[in-house]
């Protein structure tokens, strides 16, 4: 079975593929403490809770931190006696290679967007993420990443709404009833809910003007279907974008090697 690992900035999210289906998902937060024996036990512990055996032959590895691949390197060697492919190294090869400034590094979790929605939509996309960050990914029609944008997340402005403001509590994301709030709270929730909704509606157009054709827009990650209940703009949304394009990115890579 293959392993794929997401590693966001806030999430880390193990998932096992059986050649046809994910078997398994599991979600840890990210710290880069955690050693390969701390990640073997949980990981060993939920897949018997789970009943899937821990039969892991390859592992696939997107990070967003790069102190983390350290210990996930010796999690493969140790427990599973493989090399991980590391999504963004240079032995890790990628269907169609992004079109960027020198010298840039994009994100691997955008790479592996660009190519799990490119397989399920084919070309000129653009990919919302709501993440620790809230990023577009612009997707060519050739299924190159072509650059976005990068805005601060969710629950990252709300916590420094919170942590700036000495009369601001701190609250949840939800999606308030009224745009006008009659309380702290909902004034809060009203000014991040109809101010991401804006905020993805804006960027979206103007990339659409920008881009001069029709682009449909996908949406992923944990906020995602909040969101999509307070606007149209979004053709799918899709929680396991990321774990589908880490799959195709171990395939093209297999396909590579016996090639
Ligand atoms: N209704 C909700 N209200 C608040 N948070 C939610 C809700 N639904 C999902 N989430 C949050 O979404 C998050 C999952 O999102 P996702 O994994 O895409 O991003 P993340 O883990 O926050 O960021 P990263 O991937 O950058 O680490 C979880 O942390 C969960 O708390
Ligand atoms: C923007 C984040 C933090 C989103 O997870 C990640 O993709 C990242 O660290 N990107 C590096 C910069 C870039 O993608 O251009
Ligand atoms: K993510």
């Amino acid at each position: 079975m293959l392993l794929c690992i997401d590693c966001g900035n806030t999430n880390t999210v193990f998932s096992v593929w059986d050649g046809e289906r994910f078997r398994c998902t599991l979600r840890t937060s990210t710290e880069h403490q955690r050693t390969a024996d701390q990640y073997f036990v949980w990981f060993s512990t939920l897949m018997q809770h789970h009943k899937v055996p821990v039969d892991i032959r390859a592992v696939v590895i997107s990070s967003t931190v790069p102190r983390v691949v350290f210990n996930l390197r010796v999690l493969c060697d140790r427990y599973f006696t493989c090399r991980p492919l590391v999504v963004g190294k240079p032995d890790c090869a990628l269907p169609v290679a992004p079109r960027v400034d020198q010298g840039t590094t994009v994100g691997p979790d955008r790479l592996v967007n660009t190519v799990g929605s490119y397989d399920r939509h084919g070309g000129n996309l653009i990919v919302v993420d709501f993440g620790t960050a809230t990023t577009f990914d612009v997707v060519d029609a050739d299924g190159a990443y072509i650059g976005g944008v990068i805005a601060p997340g969710v629950n990252l402005s709300l916590e420094a709404l919170h942590m700036a403001a000495a009369a601001l509590p701190h609250v949840d994301v939800t999606k308030p009833p009224h745009a006008i709030g009659t309380n702290t709270v909902a004034c809060m929730q009203s000014g991040v809910y109809w101010g991401y909704v804006g905020l993805v509606e804006g960027i979206v157009r103007q990339i659409r003007v920008e881009r001069e054709r029709p682009m449909k827009v996908i949406a992923t990650g944990g906020l995602a279907p909040l969101f999509d209940q307070g606007t149209d703009i979004f053709d799918s949304v899709e929680d396991d974008l990321t774990m589908h394009g880490l799959v195709l990115i171990h395939r093209h890579n297999k396909e590579l090697e016996l090639a």
